[in-house]
């Protein structure tokens, strides 16, 4: 998903099930973040490996080295960045790539850094040209030159910076310049979360909200969130209500489903939006191949909101594919609306053509 615009991820976010964080989220979830790494649901290859960096580092006595943390929005990478501060016992500071437009604003961030401290940069990959490569210098000689004046006058004056901890946060690594990556020491990528992950990261948030579930409950929100934690801990809210009005407050899979039909995220967690490009793909245009241009007059919706909101969740899930002829519908896209593919035509040599031309 391109999640580099805004207005994109300002759509996502006001969907049930899009990744990025609304307002609702931001109230809730400091309350629901695991405070250390055992804490921490998942992920155990990127858990293992940074409590290795950070034992090192404080049994050296120094400040750990940079991190890079990579994934998709709700994966836990800010909850890992104060996990980082809260093990390293040093205070965090949180600002993110696109409040940084100028590299006098991160100069005024990095000189008041204490000694120690974890700066968390989300977003890293927004950040302004010259304040990336102000970055660099900070990032390994801990130190700045602040440029004074202007033209030829103009004069730079170095700033020894306290050593810290840059932990940087980003959708897609392969986006930032490679000087910039290679100043971090450590770099870990998030994955999506198994089912089974997401339905302890349900237990847990449950147990923290008074929520009751039993575990039919917290499988049926878990096979619907996406991969996505923060998708799971914004359905389980959804469903709490719904079993508070129309039940007696426990979350049994029967609560969980009925609730979540109310608000149209089906088995498999797709929104009214996918489902809607689904179903146009299939029952307009047979399966495809069909240009994204017409899929999207046909649902309705901007073209990019079918390309960088709806599709990456479908192609992941392997119900879309993206081909040189256009968008096509997979087997499991039929079976998944319950519908049955047209049959198959000859491509003239003898074996069928699954899709059709
Ligand atoms: N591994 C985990 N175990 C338990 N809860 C988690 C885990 N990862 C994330 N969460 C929960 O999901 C919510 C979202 O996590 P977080 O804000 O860290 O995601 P993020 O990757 O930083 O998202 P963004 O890219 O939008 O900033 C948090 O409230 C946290 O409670």
């Amino acid at each position: 998903m391109n999640w580099d615009d805004t207005t994109d991820a300002e759509a996502a976010a006001e969907r049930l099930v899009g990744a990025a964080a609304d307002g609702e989220d931001q109230a809730v979830e400091a309350a629901l973040r695991p405070k250390d790494l055992g804490e921490f649901i998942g992920q155990e290859k990127v858990r293992e490996q940074l409590d290795l960096v950070l034992r090192a580092a404080r049994a050296r006595g120094a400040t750990a080295d940079h991190v890079l943390l990579s994934g998709a929005p709700g994966l836990g990478k800010t909850t890992l960045s104060m996990i980082i501060a809260a093990e390293m016992e040093a205070p965090i500071r949180i600002t993110s790539g696109p409040a940084i437009q100028h590299a006098g604003d991160l100069a005024a961030i990095l000189s008041s850094l204490q000694e120690g401290e974890v700066l968390f940069l989300d977003e890293i990959h927004r950040m302004s040209r010259p304040a990336e490569e102000m970055l660099y210098m900070a990032m390994e000689d801990f130190r700045v030159d602040v440029i004074v004046g202007k033209g030829p006058g103009a004069t730079a004056i170095p700033l020894e910076l306290p050593p810290f901890t840059l932990v940087g946060a980003t959708t897609r690594a392969g986006l930032l310049p490679p000087p910039l990556r290679d100043r971090f020491g450590f770099t870990a990528h998030m994955e999506f979360y198994g089912p089974a992950e997401l339905e302890r990261v349900i237990h847990r948030s449950a147990g923290l909200l008074d929520v009751e579930i039993d575990p039919t409950g917290a499988a049926e929100i878990a096979g619907r969130s996406r991969g996505t934690p923060r998708i799971a801990n914004r359905l389980l809210r959804r469903v709490r209500d719904y079993a508070q009005v129309k039940a007696d407050g426990l979350i049994t899979q029967e609560i969980a489903a009925a609730a979540l039909a109310v608000y149209e995220v089906d088995a498999r967690g797709l929104d009214r939006l996918d489902r809607g490009v689904l179903e146009a793909l299939l029952k307009l245009f047979g399966g495809g191949p069909v240009g994204l241009s017409t899929l999207a007059v046909a649902v309705g919706e901007e073209r990019e909101t079918v390309e960088e909101v709806a599709e990456p969740f479908l192609v992941r899930e392997g119900l879309l594919a993206r081909t040189p002829r256009g968008r096509v519908a997979t087997p499991a896209a039929w079976a998944h609306l319950g519908l049955t593919p047209p049959r198959p035509q000859s491509s003239g040599n003898g074996q069928p053509d699954l899709f059709g031309a």
